[in-house]
């Protein structure tokens, strides 16, 4: 009966590889004893925004098979590392990045690494707005002083699952920190290289907003497998942006996609929708992956300066909603790209169509 079972399994889908989850190598185990088919699907990445279907469509499956009365489905997941990892341990480097400062590229960066966590991934996440640091605060860990281990390396602080390291618990608080392009340059890559950042499927680099050193320095010295691009939808925030994204090119950096925040604002006492910024003007940006509409809500706003991401927070709010689907789309984007790459290296094996 375990052969029927595969077989009702190789005619389920993977439905963003586009081939069979047993072809995939996704199956981990398949039992059946007395009728309960027991299935366990080892997923791409634990952020999969398609388990839900997946697992309809394994169960739906599977109950054809003659003589199966239940099926129970678990899932694992292994997230595919990029083709020449960033860093030793560190799977995927994603840069959040924007043309315009404000629009909320760190409220999403904090909110993604939060979600990619609560879905079970290993997350990091680096402060690199080292002009304009807000990510300790809005992780709740402000005061929190960074230490080294017996190596020498910078230990991340721990926050609501994540990992995260920022320039703002490097100096006493409310001062500023100066630097200039070497040192900059120097410490950015310490950050990123001398920091003891264990084993991480995905490390979330928030940049500073525009176009300078720093995102020069991450993409000339770090092999980062995409960026994503936070925008407001008013031109005005879409003309930089437009820039970020052209710099990126420049830079081989593939976008992974974009984020549209402050999208629009429902009225808590009318309910009625206003699209201040104009909804949807992101897609003037041209032909890129749109990751989510957040809207504009006083709680973003509200559990950020209580140092609690939305996603953690209030994760029922939409924009709580909105910001888990950027993270599991992006997390799904990611696995397409990994995938693609072990696929077309193994040329005897599968392609993808
Ligand atoms: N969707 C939203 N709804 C309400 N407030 C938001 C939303 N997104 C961000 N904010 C608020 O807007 C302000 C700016 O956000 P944030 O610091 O994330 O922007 P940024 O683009 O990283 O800014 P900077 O360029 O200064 O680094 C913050 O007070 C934040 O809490």
């Amino acid at each position: 009966m375990r052969d029927a079972v595969m077989s009702a399994l190789s005619t389920v889908n993977d439905p963003e590889l586009h081939r069979d989850l047993v072809s995939l190598g996704m199956i981990e185990r398949a039992e059946v004893e007395g009728g309960h088919a027991r299935i366990k699907v080892n997923l791409t990445t634990p952020a999969c925004p398609l388990k839900g279907q997946i697992e309809r469509e394994v169960r739906e499956a599977v109950l054809n098979v003659p003589g199966v009365e239940a099926v129970s489905v678990e899932f694992g997941a292994t997230v595919r590392p990029a083709a020449q990892p960033a860093l030793p341990g560190v799977k995927h480097v994603v840069l959040v990045g924007s043309g315009k400062g404000g629009v909320g590229k760190s409220s999403v960066a904090v909110n993604l690494a939060a979600s990619l966590a609560a879905d079970g991934a290993r997350v990091g996440l680096l402060d690199a707005d080292v002009y304009g640091p807000s990510v300790a605060h809005m992780m709740g860990q402000g005061a929190a002083k960074v230490t080294a281990n017996a190596e020498r390396k910078m230990l991340p602080i721990e926050a609501h699952g994540v990992r995260f390291l920022s320039m703002a618990n490097l100096s006493p608080a409310g001062q500023a920190l100066v630097w200039r392009g070497p040192m900059l340059h120097s410490a950015i890559g310490q950050f990123v290289k001398d920091a003891a950042w264990g084993q991480l499927d995905y490390l979330v680099v928030d940049l500073p907003p525009g176009t300078g050193d720093v995102q020069l320095s991450l993409t000339q010295n770090v092999q980062v497998t995409g960026a994503v691009i936070v925008t407001t939808p008013q031109d005005v925030a879409l003309i930089d942006a437009a820039r970020a994204i052209d710099m990126f090119r420049k830079a081989s950096v593939p976008v992974l996609g974009v984020v549209e925040n402050m999208s629009y604002f429902v009225a808590p006492d009318t309910g009625h929708t206003y699209d201040i910024f104009g909804r949807g003007g992101s897609r003037k940006l041209g032909d890129y992956p749109l990751l989510g509409e957040v809207p504009l809500e006083t709680g973003v706003r509200e559990d950020a300066d209580q140092g609690r991401p939305a996603v953690l927070a209030h994760p029922d709010s939409a924009a709580a909603v909105a910001l888990r689907g950027v993270a599991r789309t992006l997390a799904g984007q990611i696995s397409v790209r990994a995938m693609h790459q072990d696929l077309a290296s193994l040329p005897d094996q599968l392609t993808v169509v």
